[in-house]
């Protein structure tokens, strides 16, 4: 295990907690997703754009989005974020307005900044819908903001802050740990022996090279970087809040993609519960720790394939759910607002594991990515 985080982090001063800050409104950053067949290609293109990858090709990857009628969950799970976001500040009488914005979909980021900029707010504190460190799920989306400031022209007005990575944060965490309680009490209830059954905590499999270099530059993670090292401290303080140590549990991957000669990280779900079939285990659990919310990953590649596949190896399979709008998660992310208007010390910051709370401000060369290159990102230290 790498070193506590929070000590050192601690340390840092400045660049790991930053001073209060009056914020005009919190941009709710999406990834987004197609709404109907004819929105397909053009989304995927927007998802690869300046890689080149033509058509033909990304009609190959549209194939879960065409089973789904060409509609992704995604943008309605966020619209319900976004009102389940409202309610809650205003429960709380807090006066700040939810800006939704989408890396690859309407409504785009441009737009959502425009708004802003139309009503008069300099100040965003970002909401990503991403928890953990890594290119895809933390850099993507700052890089995402210094580009659509270069692209409106506003880049001198508004300025786009980031709440810190949130893997660890209790309201995010409480979800998976009473879906994997609950899933548990389920298969033991039916007479399943404690050894036979696996808990798989699944999340998105990324390049090994993106993964090495997520996180901090200053910092080593090992071999699956800050990104493995979130997941793998999530799921064990998942797996010591229920209490059941005869049960075993695993990290594993889903969702690959790229050329078959790049290396992801691995095991890959269906591997792992093709392996686990063979030692004799009777049923698995599949917790969803890398997603947010229900979308297509969660639909197609562990609802519909890892299923099939626990199903042609005789085993019971139970998916936990997301943290989708659950009141834990959803009071989280204002929570995680409230530390940046308020300055909130760093010992005050609630996290369940010794990695965080995680930086406010990514530090230098933070989850860099080789392939696309080093881009210009918002919230965080240059370069
Ligand atoms: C870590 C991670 C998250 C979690 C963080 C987060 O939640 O943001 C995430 C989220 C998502 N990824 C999504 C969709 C896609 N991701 C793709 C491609 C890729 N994702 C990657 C990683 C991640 N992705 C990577 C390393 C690639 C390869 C491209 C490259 O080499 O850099 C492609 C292109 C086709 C393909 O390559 O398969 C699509 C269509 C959707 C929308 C789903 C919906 O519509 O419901 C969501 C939420
Ligand atoms: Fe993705």
């Amino acid at each position: 295990m790498p070193v506590p985080y929070a000590t050192e982090a601690a340390a840092c001063g400045p660049e790991h907690v930053v001073e209060p800050v009056a914020y005009d409104a919190i941009l709710l950053a999406g990834f987004g997703g197609p709404e109907g067949q004819d929105d397909v290609i053009p989304f995927l293109r927007n998802v690869t754009r300046g890689r080149g990858i033509p058509d033909e090709r990304l009609e190959e990857v549209a194939h879960h989005y065409r089973h789904f009628g060409g509609v992704s969950p995604i943008n309605d799970q966020n619209r319900a974020l976004k009102s389940a976001l409202e309610e809650e500040l205003d429960r709380r009488g807090i006066a700040l307005p939810v800006i939704w914005g989408n890396r690859n979909w309407d409504p785009y980021m441009a737009d959502a900044v425009t708004e802003a900029a139309d009503r008069g707010f300099s100040k965003l504190i970002a909401v990503a819908t991403s928890a953990y460190s890594s290119f895809s799920s933390c850099r993507q989306y700052r890089e995402d903001f210094a580009r659509t400031l270069d692209e409106t022209g506003l880049g001198d007005r508004i300025q786009i802050d980031k709440v810190r990575q949130f893997f660890d944060h209790p309201g995010f965490v409480a979800p998976f740990e009473e879906g994997v309680r609950d899933a548990l009490t389920d298969l033991l209830g039916r007479g399943i022996a404690r050894e036979q059954i696996r808990v798989m905590f699944s999340t998105h499999s990324i390049p090994t090279d993106d993964a090495v270099r997520s996180g901090p530059r200053d910092r080593d993670f090992g071999e699956g970087g800050a990104y493995a090292a979130q997941h793998l401290a999530v799921a064990e303080y998942v797996m010591q809040q229920v209490g059941e140590p005869d049960v075993p549990w695993s990290l594993v991957y889903q969702s690959r993609s790229g050329p078959p000669t790049q290396p992801w990280l691995e095991p890959d779900i269906n591997d792992a519960i093709e392996q686990a079939a063979g030692e004799d285990a009777k049923a698995v659990v599949v917790v969803p720790l890398g997603f947010v919310s229900d979308h297509m990953e969660v639909l197609w590649d562990l609802d519909t394939e890892a299923m099939e596949t626990a199903e042609e190896h005789g085993m019971v399979a139970l998916r936990t759910p997301t943290p989708g709008v659950d009141p834990a998660y959803v009071s989280g992310l204002v929570d995680l607002v409230m530390e940046r208007v308020n300055g909130t010390p760093v010992a005050e910051r609630p996290s369940v594991t010794e990695l965080g709370p995680w930086f406010d401000v990514c530090r230098p060369g933070c989850c860099e990515n080789v392939r696309a290159g080093f881009k210009p990102a918002a919230a965080g230290i240059a370069p």
